[in-house]
């Protein structure tokens, strides 16, 4: 079963981040690390907070952007950390992502792990449509996530990362069948600042909502990063996002 939510540990600070993650440990929470910590500590790193993550599954958000051959080295060299989710953007076209998804492939098993699932990030949940037009891409984003999201299924992804605001179009395109997976980062529970993720604007409505909300949409996990991280009491808010994910999650 999918993991319902990955808290994002957004920090340089190798402490802060594996005492953050020893004190979440729970059913129904993972952990996903990015390009901020991961410019600060690199492998060996994310190899401390995943001891210190117990069983906890982890999303090594990097990002990936480049070339197919550079991309397909980068994804090898990071196979062995373990990770049960890696990205690149699909921006990157598809002999990236076909180079990604076959990388992955084989270096795990080469090393007899687990193949990480491979994700495709879309638009950033961080744009709206007038950014679109400004980097020369047609809005509304909708359709563009639509775009990519099928064509990162052709080219052998198994998922995408989405706003919720995307989650019922992509469900919608029969190209992405059932079992590809949603992963959606712009969550913000009732309340909480909304930051520089874009509420927006869009006509078909805002890029950030709840758990609830977005798990009722058919989101596969959620990506939930300062409604956590800077709550006063981190751990009592991420189990209500584990709980609220949970509770609205449509029958499998
Ligand atoms: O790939 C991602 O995880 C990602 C894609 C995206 O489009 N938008 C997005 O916010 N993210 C990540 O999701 C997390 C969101 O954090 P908060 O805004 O603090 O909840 C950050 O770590 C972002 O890097």
């Amino acid at each position: 079963m999918a993991t319902p939510v990955f808290v994002a540990v957004d920090t340089p600070d190798l402490e802060a981040a594996t005492s953050m993650v020893g004190s979440l440990q729970m059913p129904g929470l993972g952990v996903k690390l990015g390009l901020e910590f991961f410019c600060a500590h690199g492998a060996a790193g994310v190899r401390s907070v995943v001891e210190a993550a117990g069983s906890a599954p982890l999303f090594l958000d990097l990002k990936f952007h480049d070339i197919p051959n550079t991309v397909a080295g980068a994804v090898r060299a990071t196979v062995g950390l373990g990770a049960a989710l890696l990205n690149v953007h699909a921006g990157g076209g598809p002999d990236m992502m076909r180079a990604a998804a076959a990388a992955a492939a084989e270096e795990a098993e080469r090393l007899g792990v687990p193949r990480p699932a491979m994700l495709a990030v879309t638009v950033l949940t961080s744009l709206d449509d007038a950014d679109l037009v400004a980097v020369g891409q047609a809005p509304p984003v909708r359709e563009q996530v639509v775009r990519l999201a099928k064509l990162a299924k052709e080219c052998g992804m198994d998922g995408v990362v989405c706003s919720a605001a995307e989650i019922s179009a992509i469900r919608e395109a029969s190209a992405c069948g059932p079992t590809f997976q949603l992963v959606v980062p712009g969550i913000r529970p009732a309340g909480a600042a909304v930051g520089d993720q874009k509420r927006a604007l869009a006509p078909a409505g805002a890029r950030v909502m709840t758990p609830a909300q977005a798990m009722a949409a058919g989101a596969t996990s959620l990506v939930v990063g300062r409604p956590i991280t800077r709550a006063d009491e981190p751990r009592v808010a991420a189990e209500a996002v584990v709980a609220e994910a949970r509770g609205a999650a449509p029958p499998a």
